[in-house]
């Protein structure tokens, strides 16, 4: 099923809540309006939160021939997405699975939905390094897995994890294609002045140590989840957000061909 996708992208975070899943739907929209057909899949069994940022609580995903038909976000079909929160009969049930069962769930959203032809699958994944990562990882390492984005917050305990998912990455054969620094200051809306809550600069510090490229940093502005809640995309609704400049430049970075990649000598 994964043979017509031509890029997969893993959205990793050493900690919760730094907002990856926020990262992942915004990466999504900015893809999807530079043109490509994206795919989002969201591995987080446990706390499903994608069809909760997309505002598609209410889809339900149908079975063709082929397998499962993800739910697209969108007129066009340009953005489709798949999570067990759809195939959960209330929202408010929760997933209380051992590994096993976990594996072979996410081992079937890897092999049983037909993404058909598309661009770019990010796969949003749970926090930390969990069996979940590594049922992804075996399973993408071989297809078209151009690597994964690290999100970090500026806060020093932030980043020591995610330290972690680097040496994760590393260990598993996964490229890093960078990372992200997320709430990263807040924007205030009536002076644009950037007062810096947590710190800053932590995530770029730990790029330049670890020789991995920076991404950008991401401020926080309440309009990112008024947007994405509402399934607008910042990058189309705010133009004046810096996050919408981010997200422009990390598209640019991403969709750059990988140095090295075609020997596999791709930096990890
Ligand atoms: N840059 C930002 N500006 C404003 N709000 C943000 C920003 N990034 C994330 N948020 C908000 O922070 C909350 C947590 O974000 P999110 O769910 O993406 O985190 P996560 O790392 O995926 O969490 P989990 O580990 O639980 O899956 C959400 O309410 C989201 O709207
Ligand atoms: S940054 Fe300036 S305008 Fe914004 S709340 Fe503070 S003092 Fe007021």
């Amino acid at each position: 099923m994964l043979s017509g996708v031509k890029h997969i992208i893993l959205v990793l975070s050493g900690k919760g809540g730094v907002g990856k899943s926020t990262v992942s739907v915004l990466l999504a929209i900015a893809l999807k309006e530079c043109g490509y057909k994206v795919g989002l899949l969201d591995v987080d069994l446990c706390g499903p939160s994608i069809p909760y940022l997309l505002n598609l609580q209410e889809k339900d995903v149908h079975q063709c021939p082929q397998g499962w038909v993800p739910v697209y976000s969108d007129q066009d079909q340009n953005l489709a997405v798949m999570s067990i929160g759809f195939l959960l009969k209330s929202k408010n049930d929760a997933v209380v699975w051992r590994g096993p069962k976990k594996h072979a769930m996410i081992k079937q959203f890897l092999t049983d939905v037909y993404w058909q032809d598309i661009d770019y699958l990010i796969i949003d994944t749970p926090p930390g390094t969990s069996d979940e990562h590594i049922t992804v990882m075996e399973n993408v390492r071989s297809l078209n897995c151009d690597g994964a984005i690290l999100v970090t917050t500026p806060q020093a305990v932030a980043i020591e994890d995610v330290r972690k998912e680097l040496t994760f990455c590393r260990k598993t054969g996964i490229p890093v294609l960078g990372v992200i620094e997320n709430m990263s200051g807040f924007v205030c809306p009536t002076c644009s002045e950037c007062t810096n809550i947590f710190s800053s600069g932590g995530g770029q510090s730990l790029a330049n140590i670890a020789d991995i490229p920076f991404l950008g940093c991401v401020p926080i502005d309440p309009r990112v989840g008024q947007s994405v809640e509402k399934e607008q995309s910042c990058v189309a609704k705010i133009p004046d957000s810096p996050v919408t400049a981010v997200f422009k430049d990390m598209v640019k970075i991403l969709t750059k061909p990988i140095a090295g990649a075609e020997d596999g000598t791709a930096e990890t």
